[in-house]
């Protein structure tokens, strides 16, 4: 996909991965959907990027992810204010295993919502122009986590239904590329949830051991994760993918049986 003129929704866009992704798609052209919670950071977030790009070039809209209602409206907004959607970017996640049952909504069930939220609009076989998916998944999606066993079975999850979908996208010939990303640690905000009791809940008391991985694996730059997306929209080879970035073999595919194969 050429990116120039496209628009992009990205959610939990203000801030970390998701605001790193949203500048590198307003340096290749596209017009951008901030979509965020947090009222105060995606205003910031749109007045600086207002600043570099002109406030033609984004939309910001508050909204929980989680509410199914404030979801639809916001994708009702984007076709009102940009006329189209090309791709969807389903990133906002949490790292909660007190609140679990929230880290479920926002990382999975929101991301299975917004998917098919996206495919309602830009499946061609609904009169849509076709377009790209990106769900943010996580290496915690491909290997156990021992202090973050829900978080991981989210991720487990996207990475699941992303590959799926993307099957189904693609034998219904919808004109929808699906893939999903899964990073290991990224420096960003999400991080100091591992210092906070109310994220953590019984897992606190492993916080330090967390904090060894993380030194053992080093922490990545969240332009690394924008550069790896705008891989996977750019390449029209790309459906069903999973890519992975770490530290030690930078951007690369996990590889599945010839049964498998995640290019369908
Ligand atoms: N930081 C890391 O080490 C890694 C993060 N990821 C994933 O990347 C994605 C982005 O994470 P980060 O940028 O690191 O986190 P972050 O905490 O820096 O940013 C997440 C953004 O999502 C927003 N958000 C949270 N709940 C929301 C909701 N219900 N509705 C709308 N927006 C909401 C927040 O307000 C925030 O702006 C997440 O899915 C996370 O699981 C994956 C691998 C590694
Ligand atoms: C508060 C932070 C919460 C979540 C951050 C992130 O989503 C969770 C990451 C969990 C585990 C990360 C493990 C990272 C491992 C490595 O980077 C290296 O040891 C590579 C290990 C396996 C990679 C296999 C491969 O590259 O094919």
């Amino acid at each position: 996909m050429y990116l120039n003129g496209k628009v992009a929704f990205v959610t939990g866009a203000a801030q970390g991965i998701g605001r790193a992704m949203v500048e590198e798609l307003l340096h290749k052209g596209a017009a951008l959907v901030l979509v965020d919670l947090n009222l105060i950071a995606g205003e910031q977030c749109k007045a600086s990027l207002d600043e570099e790009f002109g406030s033609h070039r984004t939309l910001f809209i508050q909204c929980d992810v989680t509410d199914e209602k404030q979801l639809k409206a916001a994708f009702q907004k984007t076709i009102e204010h940009f006329g189209k959607l090309d791709i969807l970017v389903n990133n906002a996640g949490v790292n909660n295993e007190k609140d679990w049952e929230k880290t479920i909504e926002v990382n999975l069930i929101s991301v299975i919502r917004g998917t098919y939220l996206g495919l309602e609009l830009m499946n061609i076989k609904n009169g849509g122009r076709g377009g790209v998916i990106i769900n943010v998944a996580s290496l915690a999606g491909l290997t156990p986590a021992a202090y973050q066993p829900v978080y991981c079975a989210s991720k487990h999850g996207v990475i699941g239904f992303t590959r799926s979908i993307a099957a189904l996208a693609s034998i219904g010939n919808y004109g929808v590329r699906i893939n999903t990303v899964c990073p290991a640690f990224v420096d960003t905000p999400l991080l100091e949830s591992i210092e906070k009791e109310e994220n953590m809940g019984q897992f606190y008391k492993y916080k330090d051991n967390i904090k060894d991985m993380m030194k053992s694996f080093g922490v990545l730059n969240p332009s690394l994760i924008a550069k790896g997306l705008i891989d996977l929209i750019e390449d029209d080879s790309f459906n069903g993918a999973v890519m992975k970035i770490t530290t030690s073999r930078g951007i690369h595919f996990e590889e599945y049986g010839a049964h498998q194969k995640t290019k369908i």
